[in-house]
């Protein structure tokens, strides 16, 4: 049997959720779950496609179905969010209902330089950008999306987050 907790990261693109994500989970013995990954292997389609054929309503509400699929599901799970999900639906109610939500929240100059630096193409929304308008395009993401990642149970802060930070944190979670 897993341990009864359910952990979900939340957060800007960039912020470290599927990298952080993985870290914790395998020091806990934790299944780890990316809500895109997801999304993308039970329709069969890329989240750009999705964007581009079906719109961002349609995506919204397909992430939302898997969202409450993982949530319902067996504990012992670290979930990485996309960086949208907590703002749409009811979903960061849902998350707070079930799981213990965590913020990562990173600066945004090292947010910067980590999407620059990633070469992967997963992020449509940056595609093309330069720095400058990246820059902005961040600020105005976190302006829209902070209120809903600060009702997160535990925020993490700081531009090197470990897993031990976390565990201090829920540790006095629990305690508290
Ligand atoms: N602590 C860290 N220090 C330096 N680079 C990092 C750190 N964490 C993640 N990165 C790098 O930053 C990039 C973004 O990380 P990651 O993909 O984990 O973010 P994410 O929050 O899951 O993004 P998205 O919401 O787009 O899925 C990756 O290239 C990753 O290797
Ligand atoms: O920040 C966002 O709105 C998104 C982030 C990605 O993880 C995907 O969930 C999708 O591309 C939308
Ligand atoms: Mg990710």
């Amino acid at each position: 049997m897993r341990a009864p907790l359910k952990i979900v990261l939340v957060g800007l693109p960039g912020s470290g959720k599927s990298t952080f994500g993985k870290q914790v989970a395998s020091l806990l013995n934790f299944v780890f779950i990316d809500l895109d990954q997801l999304i993308e292997e039970g329709t069969g389609k890329k989240i750009s496609r999705i964007f581009s054929e079906e719109g961002e309503g349609k995506f919204r509400e397909l992430e939302s179905i898997y969202l409450k699929k993982v949530l319902d599901g067996l504990e012992g799970f670290v979930l990485s969010t996309g960086g949208g999900t907590p703002c749409f639906n009811d979903n960061m109610e849902l998350i707070n209902e079930k799981a213990v939500s965590v913020y990562l929240e990173v600066s945004l100059e090292e947010i910067l330089k980590r999407l620059s630096k990633d070469k992967s193409g997963k992020r449509p929304m940056f595609a093309g950008l330069g720095e400058g308008e990246m820059i902005l395009k961040l600020k105005n993401l976190l302006a829209s999306r902070e209120s809903y990642y600060l009702q997160s149970k535990i925020k993490l802060s700081g531009d090197d987050i470990s897993a031990e930070l976390l565990f201090s944190e829920l540790m006095a979670f629990f305690k508290s």
